[in-house]
C-alpha cells in the first residue's frame, strides 16, 4: 500500500477525551474514530489489525472442532422472555421496535439464539458433542463506556457454544475451549492468564475469565507469578485426547480475579515471593452452565438410553475488538504502538527519506515490487513528509519493520533495517533486503 494513497488520519496532538494509552494511540495512529458514545469506525489501519485478530481466534476455535456460522444482531424479545432473561438482562439490553410494533432487541450476547437453532435440528445424542460459534457484533448499553474500544457499547466478540449429553461430556468441551484460548492468546504475543471468575448474567458455576496484565485492566487479580510461565500447547495439541493434565497444570496455580478470590487459600498456597496482586484486562470469559438454557427452552435430545434429557451446555467468548486495546496496552512505547508480527497491519514499512529524488525513489520502487510479490503486507510511506515526521509516524502506527532508504546509504548499496521492538538498527544491502524480510 502507498500511504500518498492510503487513508490514514494520523493525530499530532493527544485528544483530550483519551485516558488510557490504547485509546491515545489508536485515535492519534488514525485507526478509530468515535461515531457515538462507545460506538466507533474502524478506521482502515484499525479495521486491518481486528481483521488479523478476527482470523487467529477463528483458526483456533476451527482447529479446536468448532463450527463456524453466523448469527443475526437482532433477536425477537420473546426468545429471550422464553429464558427469562428479557427482564432481567436490564437496562445493558438495546430494546428495539419495528415498523409492525414487534419487539426485538441488538444482542448482547447468543445463548438463546443458539438454543433455539439447536433445539430446531438436533434431537439424539448420537450429534452430540457440538460446538458452534460466530464472530458477531453485539451491542450492551454500558452505563459508562470508556476506555476506547476496552468497554464500548458496541463491540466484536466471538462467542462459541457447546452441546454436550452430560457434564461430564459437557467439561470435555469446556477443556477444548480452554486450551483453544491458551492458544489463541499467545499467536497473539499476549499472556493471558485463566482465572477462576463469577458467572453472572451468563450463569452456571464454572467459569474462568482470561486476564491479560496491565496497570489499567478493569479487573482485580491474585495470583500465583508462576503461572506467569506455564508451557502453551503447541499447534500438535490432541484435541480427542485428554486434555485434563493441561487444565490440571494450569489450574493448581493460584489465579482469582477479586470477586472469587480467597485471601486465606492465597496466603496458605501461595509463598510470599510468589505472591501477584495486580489488575488486569479480561479479554475471554468461558462458562459451564449445565441445562440452564435448556430446561427453560426445551432443548432436549434422546439420551442413550432413550429418554429425552436437557443437553449440558457451555458459552465461550473472546472480546475481538477489546484485544486491539489490550494488545496495544501490553505493547507500547513512548512513541506509539509495538504490534507483534502476528497481528500487525503491515509486516514492513519502506521510509523513504528523500521523496523525489531518483536513487531513492527507484529503490524504493523496486523494493516495495518485490516485497509485494513475495506476499508481504507493506506500507510505503512515499509522501512528501520529511524524514523525521516519517520516523515519528513509523514509530507512532507500530510497524514491526521500517527500511529507511537514504541518498547516504544508497550510495554504498545499503538501506537501514530497524526492528520497531527493540529499536535495533541494521545496515544491510539493497539486494539483500527483500530478502531478509520476506
Ligand atoms: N463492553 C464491552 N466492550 C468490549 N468488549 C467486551 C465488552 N463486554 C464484554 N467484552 C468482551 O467479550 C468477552 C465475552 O463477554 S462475556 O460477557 O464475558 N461472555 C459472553 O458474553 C458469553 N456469551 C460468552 S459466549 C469478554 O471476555 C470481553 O473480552
Amino acid at each position: 500500500m502507498r500511504l500518498s494513497r492510503y487513508f490514514l488520519p494520523i493525530l499530532k496532538e493527544n485528544p483530550k477525551e483519551a485516558e488510557i494509552v490504547s485509546h491515545r494511540l489508536m485515535l492519534r495512529a488514525g485507526m478509530l474514530r468515535q461515531e457515538a458514545a462507545g460506538i466507533y469506525a474502524w478506521l482502515p489501519l484499525g479495521h486491518r489489525v481486528l481483521k488479523k485478530i478476527e482470523q487467529i481466534v477463528r483458526e483456533e476455535q476451527n482447529r479446536a472442532g468448532a463450527i463456524e456460522l453466523l448469527m443475526p444482531t437482532l433477536q425477537l424479545a420473546d426468545l429471550w422472555r422464553e429464558s427469562g432473561r428479557y427482564d432481567a438482562y436490564g437496562p445493558e439490553m438495546l430494546r428495539i421496535a419495528d415498523r409492525h410494533k414487534r419487539e426485538l432487541l441488538y444482542g448482547p450476547t447468543n445463548e438463546e439464539m443458539i438454543t433455539e437453532i439447536f433445539r430446531a435440528y438436533v434431537k439424539s445424542y448420537k450429534s452430540l458433542p457440538l460446538n458452534l460459534y460466530h464472530i458477531q457484533w453485539k451491542f450492551r448499553d454500558e452505563q459508562r463506556p470508556r476506555f476506547g474500544v476496552m468497554r464500548g457499547r458496541e463491540f466484536l466478540m466471538k462467542d462459541a457454544y457447546s452441546f454436550d449429553v452430560d457434564e461430564a461430556a459437557a467439561r470435555k468441551s469446556y477443556n477444548k475451549m480452554f486450551v483453544a484460548y491458551l492458544r489463541t492468546f499467545a499467536r497473539m504475543g499476549l499472556k493471558a492468564i485463566p482465572m477462576r471468575a463469577e458467572t453472572g448474567p451468563i450463569g452456571g458455576d464454572l467459569s474462568h475469565e482470561f486476564i491479560v496484565l496491565a496497570e489499567t485492566g478493569e479487573s482485580g487479580v491474585y495470583c500465583d507469578k508462576d503461572v506467569l510461565n506455564l508451557p502453551v500447547p503447541d499447534e500438535n495439541v490432541d484435541y480427542d485426547g485428554d486434555l485434563t493434565p493441561i487444565i490440571k497444570q494450569w489450574t493448581s496455580v493460584y489465579a482469582a480475579t477479586e470477586d472469587v478470590h480467597e485471601a486465606a487459600r492465597y496466603e496458605s498456597e501461595v509463598p510470599e515471593a510468589n505472591r501477584l496482586q495486580t489488575r488486569g484486562i479480561e479479554v475471554g470469559q468461558i462458562f459451564y452452565f449445565g441445562t440452564k438454557y435448556s430446561d427453560s427452552m426445551k432443548a432436549n435430545v434422546a439420551g442413550p438410553n432413550g429418554a429425552d434429557t436437557p443437553i449440558h451446555g457451555g458459552s465461550y467468548g473472546v472480546g475481538v475488538s477489546r484485544l486491539v486495546g489490550a494488545i496495544i496496552e501490553a505493547c507500547h512505547d513512548d512513541n506509539g504502538i509495538i504490534w507483534p508480527e502476528e497481528v500487525a497491519p503491515f509486516r514492513v514499512t519502506i521510509l523513504n527519506l528523500k521523496q523525489g529524488d531518483a536513487a531513492t525513489d527507484a529503490a524504493c520502487e523496486q523494493l516495495y515490487k518485490e516485497l509485494t510479490a513475495k506476499g508481504v503486507d507493506v506500507l510505503y510511506d512515499d509522501t512528501d513528509q520529511r524524514a523525521g515526521a516519517k520516523f515519528a509516524t513509523a514509530d507512532l502506527i507500530g510497524i514491526p519493520w521500517q527500511v529507511h532508504v537514504g541518498p547516504r546509504g544508497l550510495a554504498e548499496g545499503k538501506i537501514e533495517l530497524k526492528r520497531r521492538s527493540d529499536g535495533s538498527k541494521e545496515s544491510v544491502a539493497l539486494a539483500e533486503a527483500a530478502a531478509r524480510l520476506a
